[in-house]
């Protein structure tokens, strides 16, 4: 599926699996699929640019016969030059890699789209918006951390929602069909907040898979 699909002023739920009941995830992507959250996120983290170990492609591509959601890739490893190939061939439409990485941010770009996927650029909180800015006529999306990645189930961080308005404000100059993604501690209230300044997609693990009364009312909250 292709990233152009989505209209950049649709709002858009991209549950993330970190959340999800491990045992039993293939039940877990269907359901949300079912739910009608149009995303998957997928956090492949390498205990190495954080300091946490999730999954690879391999899990990904077992994944991918159990839903047809947009498979949104977040990957938080040092080396992603070296694993575009293995996440197009797991079956990722799309992937967001960190500025601070280590590769060079334009070939990694060019390598994503040569695979015909949709490229994202995301940035820790503590990093400057500057270093997206160059790139964002290059790019289909920008992901805005509004925790410190490595961990589902943190408290979000208001302060980042300046990066927000700032990238939507920007894009609206020189590429409006831009996506914009929040990822980290958004809920039912907190989505309202990050809608209001420029964002369409909203990544949310344990308000999705936790939440008490299911995946539909997460749902149902989220783009309410
Ligand atoms: O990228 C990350 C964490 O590094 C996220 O995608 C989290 O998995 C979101 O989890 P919640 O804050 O919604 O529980
Ligand atoms: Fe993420």
């Amino acid at each position: 599926m292709k990233i152009s699909t989505f209209d950049a002023n649709e709002i858009i739920v991209s549950p993330s699996i970190l959340a999800a009941d491990f045992a039993n995830l293939a039940q877990e992507v269907k359901g949300a699929y079912d739910a009608n959250a149009k995303f998957l996120h997928l956090d492949v983290m390498d205990g190495h640019f954080v300091p946490n170990i999730s999954f690879g492609p391999s899990v990904i591509a077992k994944l991918r016969p159990c839903s047809e959601a947009f498979f949104d890739a977040h990957l938080m490893i040092s080396h992603p030059q070296e694993y575009i190939q293995s996440f197009h061939e797991a079956g990722c439409d799309h992937i967001t890699f960190h500025v601070e990485s280590d590769c060079n941010i334009q070939e990694v770009i060019d390598q994503i789209h040569s695979y015909g996927m949709s490229a994202g650029l995301t940035l820790k909180p503590g990093t400057d918006i500057d270093s997206i800015i160059p790139y964002l006529d290059k790019i289909q999306m920008v992901l805005i951390m509004t925790v410190e990645p490595g961990f589902g189930g943190q408290s979000f961080m208001h302060e980042m929602m300046g990066k927000v308005s700032t990238i939507r404000e920007h894009a609206n100059k020189v590429n409006p069909s831009l996506h914009i993604e929040v990822d980290g501690g958004i809920n039912k209230e907190t989505s309202k907040i990050v809608r209001a300044a420029g964002a369409n997609i909203l990544v949310a693990g344990t308000a999705f898979f936790r939440h008490p009364q299911g995946m539909q009312e997460a749902q149902k909250e989220l783009t309410s």
